[in-house]
């Protein structure tokens, strides 16, 4: 897989009158799985879906390997961006099977059907999301973590270079959790460029390999975890006293409130 870039410039974008992303500006290499971190309204499924190409910035640019992801047509666009959204909509009339196949449809000509090929990734993106054997069932009649996990399977199947997902471990299990974040290490050690939305910071530090912190709009922290999970940042930008502590395990972060706090 070529080596690609993502890069955005000196992105801004306003919702009325409120600038709910603030002049930011970002470079993900491939092979990384970067965590988007930030408190409620920080602006992190805004700039995801900015970067999806979902949104467009009022000014800036958004550089996908030297192109401009505005420029490029719908399909071009989902051959080379998968995005999880954060919710998956629950009345689609669809099979588990049905609904994973969309992702091959910008591989697809018009009117055409799923080949062996086709079929061969859709099985793989079943199986990776353990999967096989819900694939008759439909979406509608799944678990949310089931259906997250569809949703994930579907962009999987999508063989995009980026992987946008916002908040996947929504409705996930711990086991599911894990695996699903050992995935995401797979894929990036393959050479793909992983983003996610992530809430659960000790799951962001343990697992992703550089961290993006926003705070209003705002890039106030960048970089591998020892750079970012700076306890004093951290706190300030969440508005509660964290503490954070590197053990054999692996990084833990914890409430530091004293109980006259609660
Ligand atoms: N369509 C919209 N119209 C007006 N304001 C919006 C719109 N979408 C988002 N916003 C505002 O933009 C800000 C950023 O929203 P965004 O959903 O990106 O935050 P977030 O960091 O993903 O939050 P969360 O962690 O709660 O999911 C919020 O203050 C939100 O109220």
């Amino acid at each position: 897989m070529a080596e690609m870039v993502f890069d955005l410039n000196e992105i801004s974008l306003l919702r009325g009158n409120r600038t709910v992303i603030d002049n930011l500006s970002l470079h993900v290499p491939a092979g990384q799985v970067c965590a988007l971190l930030g408190p409620n309204g920080a602006g992190k499924t805004t700039l995801l879906r900015l970067m999806a190409g979902l949104a467009k910035p009022a000014c800036g640019q958004v550089v996908l390997g030297g192109d401009d992801v505005y420029a490029l047509s719908a399909a071009e666009r989902a051959k080379r961006i998968a995005y999880v959204p954060q919710h998956i909509p629950a009345g689609l009339p669809l099979t588990v099977t049905e609904f994973v196949l969309l992702g091959r449809m910008p591989h697809l000509g018009p009117f055409s059907q799923p080949r062996a090929a086709d079929r061969a990734v859709l099985d793989e993106a079943l199986a990776r999301c353990e999967l096989e054997q819900l694939a008759g069932k439909r979406l509608d009649s799944l678990s949310g973590g089931e259906r997250q996990r569809a949703a994930i399977a579907r962009a999987l199947a999508q063989q995009a270079q980026v992987l946008l997902l916002d908040e996947p471990t929504n409705h996930l299990d711990l086991r599911q959790q894990f695996r699903l974040q050992r995935l995401l290490q797979t894929l990036a050690a393959a050479g793909h460029t992983v983003i996610e939305v992530l809430h659960d910071l000790t799951l962001a530090a343990n697992h992703a390999t550089w961290l993006a912190l926003l705070d209003a709009g705002k890039l106030v922290g960048y970089g591998s975890p020892d750079k970012v999970l700076e306890p004093a940042a951290l706190s300030r930008v969440y508005r509660w006293p964290l503490a954070v502590s590197q053990q054999v395990a692996g990084w833990q972060l914890s409430s530091a409130a004293s109980t006259s706090m609660l």
